[in-house]
């Protein structure tokens, strides 16, 4: 029986954040791991995302350069092409991933992980033992069953396409829905997007609308308050049962983006008995400690705001604590940030609206500018911008910010900044513009 300070279950976002903060501290690591390195995010999440995002942009950028009058076809990606060069930055992560704990002095094991009690863990036949153990197994895509379900995709076959397909169908309309239905939109592909209610229904109300709006002017068939269609096959292709279907029906594939159920079902919690909530997350407390002493876990497979920098900054601040002498050490989950990648991105930080006035009553001030941005006006593209400031009390401190146009995504992370040094509007009023800029919109909504 090998004998360790800590270990660690998955090396994704959370589990390889913990585990090196952990060596740096001294702490001897095993770091279990039965797929590739960097869990989701890496190999079937951000990363090659944001990749497909960036060729969904060249796409746009090919249109507005033609708006402009240079004299360049928009022939369709090679989409084979590009997967390989996605596939090689990958890779290369790996490596660094494999370089850096091999310098740090983990030891990995390319195995999967079984709790057997909560200081010992059993992998590819060998019991590890650990006075601290980390469960950051993560998630999967949600399947249901549903009739039909298995005539379409999740996430994970999306980064497995090879080819543009003709027409989709999306069915969900979160995070994921309304990212890979805009790059396969911006890549040639007919695209409906079913939603059961609205899009993003968790961010802002406006954001959701400006999003719907948008997706509509650019020709892609949003279908809102959707019943879940049962799938069948015909010759023409794929058919959706139970809800009104669009122009690009019948499709060549179906997208299921649903959500996604946490990997707890595997991992011995018949032996040592973590307490799940209703959904089979693993429930922890500020500390991301579970109910079990010893055994603690952070992540997607704790439900707590599913995002890679999140995982990574409570795996951290977890082995600062336990390993770094800093007894006080936890994630603050108040007002993060986050950006959805569509076309244009869209971004929030704190409270949408809604919630402020639930919250707050009158005493909310909402600030907003909706105006077309340069680049569109010079293209007639109809892309429209929206800006929003959800502000409280007399001294109207920012408690949301919510963005929703070209450069979104690289503008929210400094107003974050301020909204959690507990920036006033009148801290935006008085900082001085940027000039040409969509940002300077935000410190002119007083003049
Ligand atoms: C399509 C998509 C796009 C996304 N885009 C973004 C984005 O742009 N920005 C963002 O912030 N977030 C994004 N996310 C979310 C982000 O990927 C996750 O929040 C993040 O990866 C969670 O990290 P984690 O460490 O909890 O789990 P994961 O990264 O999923 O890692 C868990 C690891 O545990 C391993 N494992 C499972 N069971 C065991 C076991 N028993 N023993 C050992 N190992 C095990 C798995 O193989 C996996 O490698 C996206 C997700 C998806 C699906
Ligand atoms: N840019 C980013 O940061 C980013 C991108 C992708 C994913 N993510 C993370 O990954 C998570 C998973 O993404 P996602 O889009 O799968 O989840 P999501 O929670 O954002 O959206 C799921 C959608 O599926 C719908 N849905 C769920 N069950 C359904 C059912 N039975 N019938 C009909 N509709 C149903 C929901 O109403 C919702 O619209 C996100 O919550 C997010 O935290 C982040």
């Amino acid at each position: 029986m090998r004998t360790f300070d800590y270990i660690v279950l998955g090396a994704g976002s959370g589990g390889l954040a913990s585990a090196f903060r952990a060596a740096h501290h001294g702490a001897r690591v095993a770091l279990l791991e039965p797929g590739a390195l960097g869990g989701t995010c890496v190999n079937v999440g951000c990363v090659p995302k944001k990749a497909m995002w960036y060729a969904a942009q060249a796409a746009e950028d090919v249109q507005r350069a033609r708006a402009f009058g240079f004299e360049v076809s928009s022939g369709a990606l090679d989409w084979g092409h590009f997967v390989a060069r996605r596939e090689a930055y990958i890779a290369r992560i790996h490596a660094s991933y494999r370089k850096r704990l091999q310098e740090a002095g983990v030891a990995l094991i390319a195995a999967r992980g079984c709790l057997r009690a909560a200081d010992r863990v059993e992998a590819a036949g060998e019991t590890l033992c650990a006075p601290h153990v980390l469960i950051a197994t993560g998630a999967r895509p949600r399947r249901l069953a549903t009739p039909g379900f298995e005539l379409g995709g999740v996430s994970d076959d999306f980064f497995a396409l090879r080819a543009c397909p003709r027409s989709v169908a999306v069915i969900g309309g979160g995070y994921i829905g309304c990212e890979l239905a805009g790059v396969l939109h911006a890549l040639g592909a007919k695209v409906d997007l079913y939603a059961r209610s609205t899009l993003l229904s968790h961010f802002d109300a406006e954001l959701g609308e400006a999003l719907t709006a948008s997706m509509r002017a650019q020709g892609i068939g949003v279908h809102l308050h959707a019943a879940l269609p049962d799938v069948r096959r015909d010759r023409d292709g794929l058919h959706l049962e139970h809800v009104a279907t669009g122009d690009a029906a019948p499709y060549e594939q179906v997208l299921w983006a649903l959500g996604r159920v946490p990997n707890s079902d595997d991992i011995g919690l018949g032996t040592v008995p973590l307490a799940l909530d209703e959904d089979g997350h693993i429930v922890t407390d500020a500390k991301q400690d579970t109910n079990v002493p010893g055994v603690h876990a952070v992540g997607d497979v704790t439900g707590r705001t599913e995002l890679t920098p999140v995982a990574i900054a409570a795996g951290r601040r977890l082995s600062d604590r336990l390993f770094g002498g800093q007894p006080d050490a936890q994630l603050d989950y108040a007002n993060i940030p986050s950006v959805v990648f569509a076309h244009p991105p869209l971004g929030a930080v704190g409270l949408t609206e809604a919630q402020a006035r639930v919250l707050h009553g009158d005493a909310v001030r909402v600030h907003r500018a909706r105006f077309t941005p340069m680049v569109s006006a010079l293209s007639d593209h109809p892309q429209q911008s929206l800006m929003k400031l959800v502000c409280v009390g007399p001294d109207e401190r920012v408690v949301g910010v919510h963005l929703f146009g070209v450069g979104s995504d690289e503008m929210l992370q400094g107003f974050a900044v301020a909204l959690k040094m507990g920036a006033r509007k009148a801290d935006l009023d008085a900082t001085v513009a940027i000039h040409p800029t969509s940002a300077e919109e935000l410190v002119l909504l007083g003049d």
